[in-house]
């Protein structure tokens, strides 16, 4: 038997980065978590500390603010334009993964460089960018979202520990995480963007519920309905559990209005929706 080095790879994480773009007197903000990770070919390092082959994690961090000054624009062009700077620019790199998360401020109404931070979820985005091949995945993350009805669960298999009673109306909550992988890159990332963020919480809101597990394959469904060049998403759905309070020793009904939000434990819904006719790019997540 033999000890050997297994896969492996290295860079700068949550490079926290703004940029103020001066529109006149109207200002833009872009406010990102940038993670770089590099791989290729690293053994000395790993093995005898040679470090000829590291472009060290602060060089990269550097890098990422430096190339912010020609302008950010979507997150997923800066990702590509990054990725193969270190690929092209570094021999010994093989593979540069960019991942981002953008936080998002609304202009306070009217005034030109007064923001409120959003909290509806944050956007984010993954690029893998290879000489074998470049991959973009887009998506996000902590979009909080709740039906008051239309929720039912039932017919489940009951067992000698079952406790959970059967409903035809519940409250649906959910923080949705959802990423997507592009096939054909599209012309307009933010359109691309507000498109899915729009469907996924369209089919969220249009689905009569009979599980989680239904509603989160309508939401994968319909994003990739309408959208052609997306082959994959993948999500994953924390339910965040309503639960009826019982008012009955107070001698008072509740009919569905008094809810108890349980923050833990919650049951953890996952999967993915895909086409099948194109083959899955396991290297892109
Ligand atoms: O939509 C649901 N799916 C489940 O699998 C499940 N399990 C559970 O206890 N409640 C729910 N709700």
């Amino acid at each position: 038997m033999a000890i050997t080095l297994g896969g492996n790879q290295y860079g700068k994480a949550e490079v926290r980065l703004v940029r103020v773009d001066l529109d006149g007197e109207r200002h833009r903000v872009t406010d990102l978590n940038v993670s770089v990770a590099l791989s290729g070919d690293l053994t000395d390092t790993h093995l005898t500390g040679g470090n000829a082959h590291v472009l060290p994690t602060d060089t990269q961090k550097n890098t990422v603010y430096a190339f912010a000054r020609d302008g950010v624009g979507e997150i997923e062009e800066f990702g590509l334009r990054l990725g193969e700077h270190f690929v092209r620019s570094q021999p010994a790199i093989h593979r540069a993964r960019v991942a981002f998360e953008q936080y998002t401020w609304d202009r306070v109404e009217q005034r030109p460089h007064s923001f409120v931070r959003n909290g509806s979820g944050t956007r984010t985005a993954t690029v893998t960018w290879a000489e074998g091949g470049v991959h973009v995945v887009s998506g996000l993350t902590g979009l909080t979202v709740m039906n008051t009805t239309d929720s039912e669960f039932w017919g489940y298999v009951k067992d000698g520990y079952t406790t959970l009673p059967e409903t035809t109306d519940r409250i649906l909550a959910t923080a949705v995480d959802a990423r997507w992988r592009h096939d054909a890159l599209p012309s307009d990332w933010a359109k691309s963007y507000e498109q899915a963020r729009n469907d996924l919480l369209a089919a969220f809101s249009d689905t009569y519920s009979l599980s989680l597990q239904q509603t989160l394959y309508a939401m994968g469904q319909r994003v990739l309905d309408n959208q052609p060049g997306i082959a994959e998403i993948r999500l994953a759905l924390p339910n965040k559990h309503h639960f009826l309070v019982d008012l009955a020793p107070f001698g008072l009904d509740n009919p569905n209005e008094v809810f108890y939000a349980a923050d833990r434990p919650y049951g953890l819904i996952e999967g993915t929706v895909r086409r099948d006719d194109l083959p899955e790019q396991h290297s892109a997540w």
